[in-house]
């Protein structure tokens, strides 16, 4: 052997050795993968943020314990695994060990503009995770779906015959839309110049549009939803709530704002009901300067701006679209552009925006 091979073999059994080390330590991410969603929806639970929030300053824990009334010494575990992970903040007072506030804990409060409470709480729910167990058989040739399987019907007919957990969905659609919704309106102010009414598609309980009515006023802001979704709806001054069936037909309207109003709407079904939707979606906007606005992941894409975080988010959500609807997924740009196509539209523009959605404008 040559010294210049000798040195390849040294060097190749170096990153080996290396990548054995890694694999050593990373392979307990997925064996305890659900523990850190667990213990967070634990300390949601427990309400240990709204604790510290309403103390105004770092905690002890025998504050904390006493405020909620917990086992100190359980609690104490609990806020160690919590700061080690960055969620609380770690602080000495005095001689004790204290805890305070960091933006990630106060997503975990259940008011607020940035909670992100009751995602969790969904996605931590046995419901939702029941489906997780049955993804292996899904993925077989002929799998049947994961939430189907689980709960003998999809979850949107689930959601109809099950109002708690319905609402559970509508809250945690809401936790987002109130996030993403500024930054769409920030960012696609021009494309919502000249709109004087907008309808939500699978809007939820309305916060989307709610939120747009409140930044412009002159557009007349629609919400679309499933009758049993409409029904528990809260109203809000100039909103209207309509209820119906999206593959039936959509309420008239300029812009049909597939935004947070299509907004993880499509990613729930396959390509010939979302060109199905789409089509619907075609009908109810007008043919001078009528558009649908797409807010969804689009994933397999480097987009400008957009954290590389979120692509892996992207990737995650079309996991979660496997476990819990019939055929949805997350799509690429070849994917987007085949459905919007077929749906008739006679072109498309994409927008990268600070969310892990994207908004694609798909014009008459
Ligand atoms: C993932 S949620 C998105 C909610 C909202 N767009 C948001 O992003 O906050 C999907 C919504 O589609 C609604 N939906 C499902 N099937 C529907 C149908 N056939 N017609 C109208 N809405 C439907 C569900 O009730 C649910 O509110």
């Amino acid at each position: 052997m040559g010294e210049i091979e000798r040195e390849g073999v040294l060097s190749r059994e170096k990153v080996e050795e290396e990548e054995e080390a890694e694999a050593s330590v990373e392979i307990w991410k997925y064996i305890f993968g659900c523990v850190e969603m667990a213990v967070v929806k634990c300390a949601i639970e427990l309400g240990i943020a709204e604790a510290i929030e309403k103390h105004g300053r770092a905690m002890t824990v025998s504050e904390i314990s006493s405020a909620l009334g917990c086992d100190p010494g359980l609690l104490k575990r609990i806020m160690r695994f919590l700061a080690h992970r960055k969620i609380f903040k770690a602080v000495t007072m005095g001689g004790s060990n204290g805890y305070t506030q960091t933006p990630l804990s106060r997503r975990l409060m259940r008011e607020g503009q940035q909670s992100m409470a009751a995602f969790l709480l969904l996605e931590s729910s046995p419901i939702m995770l029941a489906p997780w167990h049955s993804l292996s058989a899904r993925v077989m040739a002929n799998g049947r779906p994961s939430f189907q399987n689980t709960h003998g019907e999809d979850v949107w007919r689930y959601a109809a015959a099950n109002l708690d957990h319905s609402n559970l969905i509508n809250e945690a659609m809401a936790c987002d839309a109130k996030l993403v919704m500024p930054v769409i309106i920030e960012s696609c102010n021009e494309e919502f110049r000249g709109l004087k009414s907008v309808v939500d598609v699978g809007g939820g309980n309305g916060t989307a549009m709610r939120i747009l009515h409140q930044a412009l006023p002159s557009i007349r802001a629609i919400n679309f939803d499933l009758p049993h979704v409409i029904a528990q709806a809260p109203h809000s001054d100039g909103l209207e709530h309509v209820a119906g069936d999206m593959f039936q037909s959509v309420p008239k309207a300029d812009a049909a704002f597939i935004m947070k109003d299509m907004q993880w709407v499509l990613h729930d079904w396959s390509d010939e009901e979302c060109i199905e939707i789409l089509k619907k979606c075609r009908e109810a906007i007008s043919k001078e300067n009528g558009r649908v606005m797409i807010v969804e992941a689009v994933i397999e894409e480097e987009e400008e701006g957009k954290p590389k975080a979120l692509e892996d988010v992207g990737l995650m959500l079309d996991m979660v679209m496997m476990a819990h609807t019939n055929f949805g997924k997350e799509r690429t740009l070849k994917e987007w552009e085949y459905v919007i196509k077929m749906a008739g539209f006679s072109s498309y523009t994409v927008k990268s925006i600070q969310a892990v959605q994207s908004v694609i404008l798909a014009f008459y």
